[in-house]
């Protein structure tokens, strides 16, 4: 038997070892097969609460259970074998308070396999975030544009766009790191000062509409596969266009069935004699 490309998964002091060596690299995966696929490339696959939107079609994240995530945390453990994987505590499962927020990810580790979390907010999850990795689970933080607060913003809206805001994220960055995150996701946040706060924060910044500056970068990867169209933020680019892909098969296979050319009948089963 050949050796092993990796004997065991990176871990998270494997993540915030990466800090200032060498981009982090990260994708969503919220399925076996895709987490198989993408495995080889990434340092860690994230199972985001944006499966409720790409995958079950609703309009935000908000409706996403705590047993949707661990349902699809415990299928990408499954399809991958080296990377770290990171699941998203999905909205309603932590904010009431660290007590809550202990007895959802324990349940995220002990029913995926998965080696981390990751929570939303900054200041204001300080304690919460303190009170997990003190017990035994690793955070990755969330700060800058956090859609689970669709609703108070009103949208999915860019930040750090004025004085007030930018002081803000570099006060939720700071408590963050403090709290004890292996690291945080800075999503949807003015350029300049995703670098800023990229430079002066002491543990690895993952980015994804923020800034090339990051320590790392992570994308939904049906956005960059081109398998989601229902919109295409300023922060994606595409590596693929999939969906065009898999129209032009479902067109193909139809044409086919039609016209009786499939199934041949080397895909039938036929009696010996
Ligand atoms: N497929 C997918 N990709 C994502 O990146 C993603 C999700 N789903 N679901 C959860 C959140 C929602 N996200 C979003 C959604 C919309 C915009 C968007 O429309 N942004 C505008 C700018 C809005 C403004 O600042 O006013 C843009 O032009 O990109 C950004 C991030 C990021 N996350
Ligand atoms: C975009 C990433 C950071 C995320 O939180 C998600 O996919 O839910
Ligand atoms: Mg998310």
């Amino acid at each position: 038997m050949s050796a092993p490309v990796r004997s065991r998964r990176t871990s998270v002091a494997d993540i915030k070892a990466l800090k200032g060596v060498r981009p982090i690299v990260s994708l969503t995966a919220y399925t076996a097969p895709m987490a198989a696929l993408l495995d080889p490339h990434v340092d860690f696959l994230l199972i985001g609460d944006s499966l409720g939107m790409v995958v079950y079609g609703f309009e935000t994240t908000l409706p996403v259970t705590l047993d949707l995530m661990i349902a699809h945390g415990a299928a990408v453990v499954r399809g991958s074998t080296t990377s770290l994987v990171v699941v998203d505590m999905p909205f309603g499962s932590y904010q009431e308070g660290r007590e809550q927020a202990f007895r959802s990810a324990s349940r995220v580790l002990a029913e995926t396999g998965a080696q981390a979390v990751k929570l939303e907010g900054g200041e204001e999850m300080g304690e919460t975030i303190r009170f997990l990795t003190e017990r035994g689970v690793p955070v990755l933080g969330h700060i800058g544009l956090t859609p689970q607060m669709v609703n108070v913003y009103g949208g999915y809206k860019t930040q750090g766009r004025n004085q007030f805001q930018a002081a803000k994220i570099k006060a939720d960055a700071r408590a963050v790191a403090e709290a004890g995150a292996f690291g945080f996701v800075l999503e949807g946040t003015m350029e300049p000062l995703a670098r800023d706060i990229t430079a002066e924060a002491p543990i690895p910044v993952i980015g994804i509409g923020a800034s090339p500056q990051c320590d790392g970068q992570i994308l939904v990867s049906e956005d960059m596969l081109g398998l989601y169209n229902e919109f295409i933020p300023r922060h994606v680019k595409r590596f693929a266009d999939l969906g065009a892909e898999v129209s032009k098969a479902a067109a193909a296979y139809a044409e086919e069935v039609k016209a009786r050319r499939f199934p041949g009948l080397e895909h039938t089963f036929q009696p010996k004699v």
